[in-house]
């Protein structure tokens, strides 16, 4: 299926509304944009089948680009790390991931996947921040793709990932096996909601940056996901923050009238997860 301007812009404004209204947003792709997915996700799994001496050489001294190993990333304590290895490509920056000119087809696919989301991304926040009369904040230097790559997990860990949100603007998740489970009810409502996305569809998870941009309306999205025994799981997200060269205001002002630059808490919030700073690339 193709989209026509109409249907993408249609599909833009019920994204929108979508996270303002419920939460979050489910968006389904084009034939081109869910084949870049799924191309994205056959050559990452093909390089997480590599040994390990091989993919350490395409990870940074500070794990932050390219290969990062299982037992660094943690969603609330160290103790419990995310049951996964992983792969990012911040920006469009390959100069980061060491030996990058090596696996050529997994950076290109990183990037052609992440071009058809960033114009995406940017209609979709265009759009919120219209709601708030404000201008959405530039985000492609400070954003990265990434994805986690499940390990076979004993069922007494229940849990591949603890309930966290990742402290971006909007996460962009899709999934291709069961696991993720959505407090769709605010963080307090115990009760969960699994999602598992359709091989051409997206979730739009929003995050405590947009949480601080809109004034506390919209919350961020608390997840975990839950371990089914499944030995053939990934996960590609692309973690979606504002830049951070400029001063960044809220779209609203706070109680007492000011708007208070929230750059410290873009930069910070990685830090939760045992990862360093967001930088300005
Ligand atoms: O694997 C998933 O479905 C979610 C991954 C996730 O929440 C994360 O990496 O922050
Ligand atoms: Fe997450």
């Amino acid at each position: 299926m193709t989209h026509t301007i109409d249907e993408v812009s249609s599909a833009v404004s019920a994204a929108a509304r979508d996270i303002l209204d419920n939460g979050y947003a489910v968006v389904k792709l084009s034939d081109l944009d869910a084949g870049r997915l799924q191309t994205a996700i056959g050559t990452a799994v093909e390089f997480f089948g590599r040994p390990d001496e091989e993919k350490i050489k395409h990870g940074s001294d500070d794990h932050n680009y390219g290969y990062r190993p299982f037992g660094i990333e943690y969603s609330i304590t160290p103790e419990r790390p995310d049951m996964n290895e992983c792969f990012t490509l911040w920006s469009s920056r390959l100069d980061l991931i060491p030996n990058a000119d090596d696996i050529g087809p997994l950076t290109d696919s990183f990037l052609r996947w992440r071009d058809s989301l960033a114009p995406l991304v940017g209609a979709i926040l265009t759009e919120v921040a219209r709601r708030f009369g404000a201008t959405a904040p530039a985000f492609e230097k400070a954003s990265y793709l990434q994805i986690n790559y499940c390990l076979p997990t004993p069922l007494e860990r229940d849990l591949l990932q603890d309930k966290h949100e990742d402290g971006h603007m909007v996460t962009v998740l899709h999934s291709n096996a069961p696991g993720l489970e959505i407090y769709a009810g605010g963080a307090a409502d115990p009760s969960v909601t699994p999602i598992l996305p359709g091989p051409d569809e997206i979730v739009i998870m929003p995050g405590s940056v947009l949480t601080a941009l809109s004034g506390g309306a919209i919350e961020p999205l608390y997840h975990q996901v839950r371990n089914h025994g499944l030995d053939n799981r990934q996960s590609i997200m692309y973690f979606v923050n504002p830049e951070v060269e400029l001063p960044l205001f809220a779209w609203v002002d706070s109680a007492d009238g000011s708007r208070a630059d929230i750059r410290a808490h873009v930069q910070n919030a990685p830090t939760m997860f045992g990862l360093p700073p967001v930088e300005a690339l």
